[in-house]
């Protein structure tokens, strides 16, 4: 045992050598760039590698740095500027989760792809839930949402749609890059080769200021590495990754200082004039931020205030008698007044009382007027385009498509086709960064191990005493003369404390394993990875954690406790239990709250442990008639299995009839036993998937959904049946 323990050590300490000294080794290489023949990078014939033009006539780093181009031309040909782009148009929006308690309501407009808008409010105002809506995170009680002229369901536009959320939801243990890359790997065509997605990533870690920093470890709240800054800019950097057609972000300038925010956005504006769509919550910008939106959404008490073009705010509000201060920033005397503050920029007297209520009023009266206006001037400019289409283009002048045509949607469904990793691929880069994160958190993964091998420490020493003499029952014919009594306790015993310790050694690392990461994965599963691989991926990399604290677990009992049965066996059961209570655990990680997982998760443990079938015996349980209940558990299996192996060595001496029926555990189906546990662990797996697809509202791939379906009902038939010949036995 302590040569595995040291061999693991070597192996962690070469693996740990190789990472970093590839990391030290590898270059930047874009000369990939140059040669690429990939049709989605090639550049188009007569096609001019210019500079990407940025949103006005300032100078920053931005604008010197050669990554900037090298990134807008992979983004421009991966989001192929010539195509339709995603646009919204929205009518009458409302949401009411309960009755009388409208959170939004009245908020229509139209978002033309490759526009940059900001939503804005005070808080509480209702910005969330519109994006929530937009997205179709949120189901909408009201109203109409077109996404390129076609009422579509949100859902399936998910490849292509990027959201930055407020929170930085990065795992800690990933470097920078490591983030980023995984994101780029997971959700870029499946057609890039590894050489072009790491060039591509590097170029768009260049551009969001991350380049001194990439080699470092995110972090978290509580033991930061990189400064919240950073790390906002990992998030963006996460979805800008995926080079998303239309990219949400929930306030993504927070926590950034001036220069970073300006830059930041300059690279927003800079994509969403290659037809990025970009709409973003933004509190308190910079005046320079807030005029390069080109349009703005206003919000008060969930309702709208103002949508249009953001010069025109200004007149909107001088026309309802405020006055803008001639040095003050526009955005904070428009946050001023639709959070009821703007009393100081008029001497209208009847803004003084509820004074968003009637911004709203006034909106819903002249607010239309002023859209139709809106919309004619886009419709003449369309026309204009369509006039001027001769011309070359640039990307500024894409035209734009109010309803896309038959083909349109053709093209935008087969470049959604292509986007994201292949099943196999994104099962294989789940289970690499999950080792990679167990790697680096080597405390707890030793920890574990050594939970593992004191459990199996203390179990084995409650049982040391018998000296390997757990069962004892009526001899055979030939040696009745020997002794009367009878033990049918011990082994069942030693079983249930075994299953009840395997489950308090490895329910806790199960959750922490799986339910931390809940965020990380309804982030993922929202921008369309697949549930199932990201599971499998995941259970994949905590194979080894499994297998090495269930085989410390048997030694230190099977050296203390001397059971009869053999070691092979005795680990086999072993380790598919610990599966089961991963399995089990993971599902309660998911369904309660983080702080409850690790709680809860124990006591199911126990739960299935207890249902073991040694007390009250599952001979009694039988009288009840609620076996198939405690058959439903893989306690019960598990000890079943330990009984049965520990007894049959002994059928020469005793009458194992007798204590099998004493007992109620069917002796000599190791096989069967070990199959349902294994059974029970697939049924939990995919009773993981279910939990999951309902927590996220997401209807889940039409591959996952089936597949889920399909071996519920085979495990379910096949339990039911297996169950009832059981009981007539
Ligand atoms: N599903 C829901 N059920 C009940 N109330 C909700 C629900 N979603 C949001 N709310 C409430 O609606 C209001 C608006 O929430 P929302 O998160 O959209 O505001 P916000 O403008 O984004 O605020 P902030 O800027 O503080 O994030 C809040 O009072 C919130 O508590």
């Amino acid at each position: 045992m302590i040569t595995i323990d040291i061999i693991l050590g070597i192996i962690v300490a070469i693996g740990y050598a190789i990472s970093s000294a590839r990391k030290r080794n590898r270059k930047r290489d874009y000369s990939v760039l140059l040669i690429e023949k990939d049709d989605d990078l090639e550049l188009m014939p007569g096609e001019k590698d210019d500079p990407v033009p940025l949103m006005d006539n300032d100078q920053d780093e931005l604008d010197t740095n050669p990554d900037f181009n090298v990134f807008m031309r992979y983004i421009g040909r991966l989001i192929k500027t010539k195509e339709v782009g995603l646009s919204f148009d929205f009518d009458d929006l409302e949401f009411e989760p309960q009755k009388g308690k409208k959170i939004l309501q009245g908020v229509s407009g139209s978002i033309q792809s490759g526009s940059m808008w900001a939503v804005m409010g005070g808080s509480g105002a209702g910005k969330s839930t519109f994006f929530n809506v937009l997205m179709g995170k949120t189901k909408n009680t009201g109203g109409r949402i077109k996404v390129n002229g076609h009422s579509k369901d949100m859902a399936k536009y998910k490849k292509l749609i990027g959201y930055v959320p407020q929170d930085d939801i990065v795992i800690p243990e990933l470097t920078v890059r490591e983030n980023i890359l995984h994101s780029a790997r997971v959700r870029l065509p499946m057609t890039w080769r590894d050489n072009d997605i790491q060039a591509y990533v590097d170029a768009l870690i260049s551009c969001i200021g991350l380049a001194h920093v990439q080699h470092s470890l995110v972090g978290d709240a509580t033991r930061p590495v990189v400064s919240g800054g950073q790390r906002k800019r990992v998030s963006i950097g996460m979805e800008l990754a995926a080079a998303p057609m239309c990219i949400f972000l929930d306030e993504p300038t927070s926590g950034l200082d001036a220069t970073s925010a300006s830059s930041i956005m300059r690279l927003l504006k800079a994509i969403s004039k290659l037809g990025v769509t970009t709409i973003t919550i933004i509190h308190q910008p910079r005046e320079k931020i807030f005029t390069g939106f080109d349009n703005i959404m206003l919000l008060g008490n969930g309702s709208q205030i103002y949508a249009g073009p953001t010069n025109s705010a200004s007149t909107h509000f001088s026309s309802l008698g405020f006055t803008f201060p001639p040095r003050a920033n526009p955005a904070d005397v428009i946050m001023d007044i639709i959070t009821g503050n703007g009393q100081e920029y008029t001497q209208n007297r009847s803004w003084t009382q509820d004074a968003v209520t009637k911004l709203v009023e006034q909106w819903r009266r002249q607010g239309m007027h002023i859209q139709q206006q809106q919309q004619q001037q886009q419709q003449q400019q369309q026309q204009q385009q369509q006039q001027d289409q001769k011309s070359p283009q640039t990307p500024s002048s894409r035209p734009i498509s109010l309803i896309s045509s038959p083909e349109q949607e053709h093209s935008l469904r087969q470049t959604m086709k292509k986007r994201g990793a292949s099943w196999p691929a994104q099962a294989y880069y789940c289970s690499k960064r999950s080792i990679t994160q167990q790697v680096r958190s080597k405390g707890s993964f030793f920890f574990e191990i050594g939970i593992g091998a004191l459990a199996g420490g203390i179990i084995g020493l409650s049982a040391s005493a018998a000296k390997g003499q757990l069962f004892r029952g009526l001899y055979q014919p030939n040696f009745t003369i020997l002794s009367a009594a009878v033990d049918y306790q011990s082994v069942p015993q030693v079983g249930l404390l075994g299953g009840m310790a395997i489950g308090l050694a490895a329910s806790a690392p199960a959750v922490r394993v799986f339910g931390e990461e809940k965020l990380i994965f309804n982030r993922e599963a929202a921008a369309g990875h697949s549930m199932s691989a990201y599971y499998v991926g995941k259970m994949v990399s905590v194979v080894p954690r499994i297998l090495l604290s269930s085989l410390h677990y048997t030694v230190f009992m099977g050296i203390l406790a001397t059971p009869i049965m053999s070691w092979l066996d005795m680990w086999v059961a072993i380790v598919l239990y610990f599966f089961c209570v991963y399995g089990l655990a993971s599902c309660v990680g998911m369904v309660v709250k983080r702080e409850d997982g690790p709680l809860l998760a124990v006591m199911a443990s126990l739960i299935i442990g207890i249902l073991g079938g040694v007390a009250p015996p599952l001979s009694k349980v039988a009288v009840w008639k609620l076996e198939w209940l405690w058959r439903m558990s893989p306690g019960v299996w598990f000890t079943e299995a330990f009984v049965s192996q520990n007894l049959l060595p002994l059928d020469y001496l005793y009458i194992l009839k007798a204590a099998s029926e004493g007992t109620g555990f069917t002796l000599g189906q190791f096989g069967l036993d070990m199959g349902y546990v294994l059974l029970l662990f697939l049924l939990l797996f995919l009773l993981l998937l279910v939990f999951d697809g309902k927590a996220n509202g997401l209807q889940g791939s039409l591959c996952d959904w089936v597949c889920v379906s399909r071996y519920c009902v085979f495990a379910s038939g096949y339990c039911s049946a297996k169950t009832l010949i059981l009981m007539e036995h």
